[in-house]
């Protein structure tokens, strides 16, 4: 067929480096800039067949999110503006690590696997970040896909959410609202303040300075979401007064938390189980007062702040599930429910309607019998469904959905930080030989192996209180990370730093022995 012969000639100017292989992630690709031109161009084959596939629009996105500015990555779209389905993960894994002289043959694999009917037409959204390597290689997606003869659509310089909801807004005709940037500013910005405005009288208007916008320095280079989750301290070389509301995006802006500094300079950090205790007891009051009988859930991961998990089981009542790390685990569960808030301790996460939880909220909003209190809580919600990113988490459209809830509720940032306090807590991260030594259970909270490892951890945690901790391997990094919390910070510390030691001693430590945080 001609268009292999197109493939053959085209994917010689993308060569794989001998001995390179990597797997398809947490989110998608992940490494050194330098070594991702010929996955870039094979993600462009494959998201071209997964269109034919699916007869719908697929996007895929050029971005290394929260890494280092050095590194890039890639991640597909699946149509309704999804993380693409596992099946096709191990499909991008083996288009990825093929031989150049097997390409074609691992390409034909798959054509012949899925049944794809090549004749079909494929369209394919392609967005990047502000990393100086996005350019060329979005440019070898673009490569990819017109080697396969499929049409595309470059929206250069776009959010990560942007970009799902572009591909979701093709695929729904429309419906979800304007396949465009300016599309998404109306959806989620613009008609945020106006919908929220008429049950609130909210002031329509937002005063926001913007620091680190990628026009300077590096990108998430000692600033970012991850930065300031992890580091548990504000972006460096930013001014913030007293008491100022302040929040950090990752570098594709699907993540967001909240921050202050007290009068005494104290750095109080809202991440992102502050965010899903704000949101989900804002909801679960208003289906209350809507009257509406519709099963509300929060979704986390073993990440998750342990105050958080229980001040929403025992003090809000609501359900709490836990799933492995990575937001397609999150959104999968949170389908489950009527109102699925999902979020990752680190400010990734949305909230997920189901269709029918929608139309009974329309349904009440619109009904003309119903009292005055039950039709505000109504009208909130839906303004809430119209205003929330529901294809993947958000940092812009989760940053609006908060400032709207703390105006309602006439809330300040430290008021919402008492909701609950955080137990003190420590991430690590140490560097081993093959970080696949380490397989986990139980929504990653427990090793399997290797052996004598979760007995290690399980002994170290015993001598702290209220402590719990766990290690995995890093989906986006090559590091085993570990977490550990407990009563006091320099437990935390202590205890992360022991499991470190278990970690290096039982799983194949490189490098110098972790040293003590103190
Ligand atoms: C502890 C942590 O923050 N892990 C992050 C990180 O995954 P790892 O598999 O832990 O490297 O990157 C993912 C993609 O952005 C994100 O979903 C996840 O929450
Ligand atoms: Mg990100």
């Amino acid at each position: 067929m001609a268009e292999f012969q197109e493939i053959s000639k085209l994917s010689a100017l993308h060569p794989k480096p001998a001995g390179l292989v990597l797997q398809y992630g947490t989110s998608g690709f992940r490494t050194n800039a330098k070594q991702l031109d010929h996955i870039m161009f094979r993600m462009g084959l494959l998201a071209t067949v997964r269109s034919k596939k699916t007869k719908a629009t697929i996007g895929v996105m050029v971005t290394a999110s929260h890494n280092p500015e050095e590194d890039n990555g890639v991640k597909l779209v699946d149509p309704m503006g999804e993380m693409v389905t596992q099946d096709w993960e191990e499909h991008a894994t083996q288009l990825a690590n093929a031989d150049q002289e097997d390409l074609l043959t691992a390409l034909k694999n798959i054509i012949e696997k899925e049944a794809i009917n090549m004749s079909q037409e494929a369209n394919v959204f392609v967005g990047k970040d502000t990393r100086s390597s996005s350019a060329s290689l979005s440019q070898a997606v673009l490569d990819g896909v017109s080697a396969l003869g499929g049409h595309s659509k470059d929206y250069g310089l776009v959010t990560t959410p942007q970009l799902h909801y572009m591909v979701c807004c093709q695929n729904t005709q429309g419906k979800y609202g304007e396949a465009t940037v300016e599309g998404y500013y109306t959806k989620f910005c613009q008609e945020l303040l106006l919908s929220f405005s008429p049950p609130c009288h909210l002031k329509k208007e937002l005063q926001i300075s913007l620091n680190n916008d990628g026009s300077k320095g590096r990108l998430n280079h000692q600033c970012g979401a991850d930065y300031v989750k992890v580091q548990q301290k504000p972006p460096t070389g930013i001014k913030i007064n007293p008491g100022e509301r302040c929040c950090s995006f990752d570098g594709d802006a699907d993540r967001i938390v909240y921050y202050y500094t007290d009068s005494e300079g104290t750095f109080h950090l809202l991440d992102g189980d502050k965010m899903a205790t704000l949101i989900s007891t804002f909801l679960k009051e208003l289906l209350t007062q809507a009257g509406l009988d519709l099963k509300i859930a929060v979704v986390q991961t073993a990440y998750a702040n342990g105050s958080s998990t229980h001040y929403l089981e025992n003090t809000m009542k609501v359900l709490v599930r836990c799933t492995k790390t990575g937001v397609k685990h999150l959104h999968h569960v949170a389908q489950e429910f009527d109102v699925g808030v999902y979020f990752e301790a680190n400010g990734h996460g949305t909230v997920l309607f189901s269709k029918a939880a929608e139309e009974k909220i329309q349904q009440l909003a619109e009904d003309t019998n119903v009292n005055d209190e039950r039709k505000k809580a109504a009208l909130l919600l839906r303004n809430t469904i119209n205003v929330i990113n529901q294809t993947v988490g958000d940092a812009i459209s989760d940053m609006l959905l908060i400032e709207a809830i703390l105006a309602i509720k006439g809330m300040t940032i430290q008021q919402w930080d008492t909701i609950y306090t955080d137990l003190p807590n420590r991430q690590l991260k140490v560097k081993v030989a093959d970080r696949r030594v380490i397989d986990t259970t139980d929504a990653e909270r427990r090793a399997v192996t290797p052996a004598g490892l979760q007995e290690a951890i399980d002994n170290l945690v015993k001598k702290y209180r209220q402590a719990r901790s766990f290690v995995r391997p890093s989906g986006t990094e090559d590091v085993v990370r570990v977490y550990a919390e407990a009563d006091t910070q320099e437990s935390a510390d202590a205890l992360a730093h022991e499991v470190s030691l278990a970690v290096y001693r039982l799983a194949g430590g490189v490098g110098d022995e972790p040293k003590p945080l103190h």
